[in-house]
């Protein structure tokens, strides 16, 4: 399913209008019935408060106030605007509204807002015609809804929540429940917007389905598709040989969690390229790993002298891995440069690697075989020095970016993109990323394709944190690593069921 921004939501709804010839003002209906629908489940007994703005988006809720009260529903309506300005659409339920004879408040002043905790309160003020700074009174409005302790219920988008961002513009409603209309906007799904969101629920709105299906927009979820399934004539070498360069002083742990997690999500073969004086350390973390010793520079990270040894390993492996607890080591950094452009095969950078490979772009752009990046936030602001605002890490380092953090996004340089929706907050924990980049690197060399592997490796990295049954606060790296047996049966054999759910992230309603 595709995420849309604003724009492509409007264009959607103008070719549905125009093309298929469905009338906006039929859309605005079913939109109002599917909130409508999401009320009765959710909150049968409650009295409602809508709160409208000048909009279309106000125009559902005006719709929806119509339909609760001809189920004799206790509503009331506070509406803002000037209804000259109105749309026809929105201009056609206001006169409804005003003729049936709902309780209506327009342009009410303070002593006239009144919010109960315990009605509804149907937010309805700004949806994705958002495109400045909320302004000061619907910001003192929003306020007031956010602090009266009722339940709110967003039309489309949390009122204040960018569309394309999903950022708030200075404030925003924080919902309980948020219904999207004909698509998911991708303020609904990216962070932060989707804590603002709350549940979320999605209605086509009788979008017909090829105009759904057949969208060319380039922003997707990151759906579970089939794992390849291992050749049972197949040995340790045909399961995918991971070469892993990392370690340093204070830092065997990272390479150790990174081959550790290969060796779980199913590589036959991991080398792990580490300092000399760290090799006996590091087999005692996984002594699964091949160790090849390097030579060190006078503060015990990996020497320059390497290069060639590297370079050779390099090309009797599947997949490279570099980066993880090599340091900022003058020495170690001028190698890790050398080697980003000559790496005989596909590359994945992380920590360390991402430090050394920043504000060169051209270091990965130029290489021959494809580079995945995976980025935490304060290593992205490293790597887009030196970027234009409307360059992408993706486009510029010509790299698949894994863009970590909540709803992680992984970006492909031709715009494609696929929104994460695995995880929770108990995977930002240390080594949580050294294990990904070990699983990234293992999941390319046995998918199908490096962007599938990646698709994959992310999904499954965040199912382990949804399925670890302790508290949050006590999950580590390792425990990602000892639910992998686990998560990738359940992967494996479910992939289908999730995919339907949409891994229960996201509602349909007719
Ligand atoms: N045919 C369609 O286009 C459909 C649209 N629908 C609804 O229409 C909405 C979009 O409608 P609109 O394009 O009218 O936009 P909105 O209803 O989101 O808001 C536009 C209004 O808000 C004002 N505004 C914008 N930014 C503001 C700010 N920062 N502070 C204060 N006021 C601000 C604008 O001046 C304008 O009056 C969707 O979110 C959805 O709810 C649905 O009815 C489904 C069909
Ligand atoms: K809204």
């Amino acid at each position: 399913m595709k995420v849309l921004n604003p724009d492509e939501m409007r264009r959607m709804d103008e070719t549905c209008i125009h093309k298929y010839k469905v009338p906006a003002q039929i859309l605005m209906e079913n939109a109002a019935l599917s909130a409508l629908s999401v009320i009765q489940e959710e909150y049968p007994h409650h009295s409602v408060l809508l709160v409208c703005g000048s909009g279309n988006n106000g125009g559902d809720g005006l719709a929806l106030a119509r339909i609760l009260f001809s189920l004799e529903k206790d509503v009331e309506v506070l509406l803002l605007g000037n209804p000259d300005h109105f749309s026809k659409e929105t201009s056609q339920n206001y006169r409804a509204v005003r003729e049936i004879g709902i309780p209506l408040s327009l342009n009410p002043n303070d002593e006239e807002l009144s919010f109960k905790p315990n009605r509804l309160i149907v937010d309805a003020l700004l949806g994705i015609g958002l495109n400045r700074t909320v302004s000061e009174k619907y910001k003192a409005i929003i306020e007031r809804m956010n602090h009266s302790g009722a339940p709110i219920f967003s039309l489309d988008i949390p009122s204040g929540i960018d569309g394309t961002t999903a950022q708030p513009r200075g404030i925003s409603i924080r919902a309980d429940k948020t219904i999207c209309f004909g698509a998911p906007k991708r303020g609904n799904i990216l962070s932060p917007g989707y804590v603002y969101n709350g549940e979320l629920f999605c209605s086509r709105i009788s979008f017909p389905p090829p105009l759904i299906r057949d969208w060319p927009g380039k922003t997707e979820f990151n759906i579970p598709s089939p794992l390849i399934q291992r050749d049972p004539l197949g040995y340790k070498n045909s399961f995918g040989r991971i070469l892993i360069i990392g370690g340093g002083k204070n830092y065997q742990g990272a390479p150790a969690l990174a081959a550790q997690a290969a060796y779980r999500s199913g590589a036959g073969y991991v080398t792990a390229a580490v300092p000399q004086s760290q090799a006996s350390g590091f087999s005692a973390h996984c002594p699964e790993a091949v160790i090849q010793e390097l030579q060190e520079t006078t503060e015990k990270t990996i020497s320059e002298k390497n290069e060639t040894l590297l370079l050779d390993l390099a090309s009797k492996h599947d997949v490279v891995l570099m980066g993880p607890g090599m340091t900022g080591q003058e020495e170690t950094v001028s190698l890790i440069r050398k080697l980003i452009p000559l790496i005989p095969v596909p590359l994945v950078l992380d920590a360390d690697g991402l430090n050394a490979l920043a504000g060169s772009p051209d270091l990965t752009s130029k290489r021959k075989f494809q580079t995945v990046i995976t980025p935490h936030l304060g290593e992205q602001k490293r790597l887009r020095l030196g970027l234009t605002e409307d360059q992408s890490l993706e486009e510029r380092y010509g790299v698949i970016c894994v863009y970590k953090g909540p709803r992680s996004r992984i970006c492909q340089s031709d715009g494609k993109e696929y929104i994460n929706l695995t995880g929770n907050d108990a995977l930002g924990t240390a080594g949580s990323g050294d294990v990904l980049a070990g699983m990234v690197a293992t999941l390319i060399a046995t998918q199908e394709s490096v962007i599938q592997g990646v698709c994959k490796a992310v999904l499954l990295h965040g199912l382990t944190a949804e399925r670890y049954p302790g508290a949050r606060e006590s999950f580590t790296a390792s425990d990602i690593i000892e639910a992998l047996p686990r998560c990738l049966l359940e992967y494996k054999n479910n992939y289908n069921e999730m995919k339907q759910t949409f891994l229960g992230k996201m509602k349909m309603i007719p």
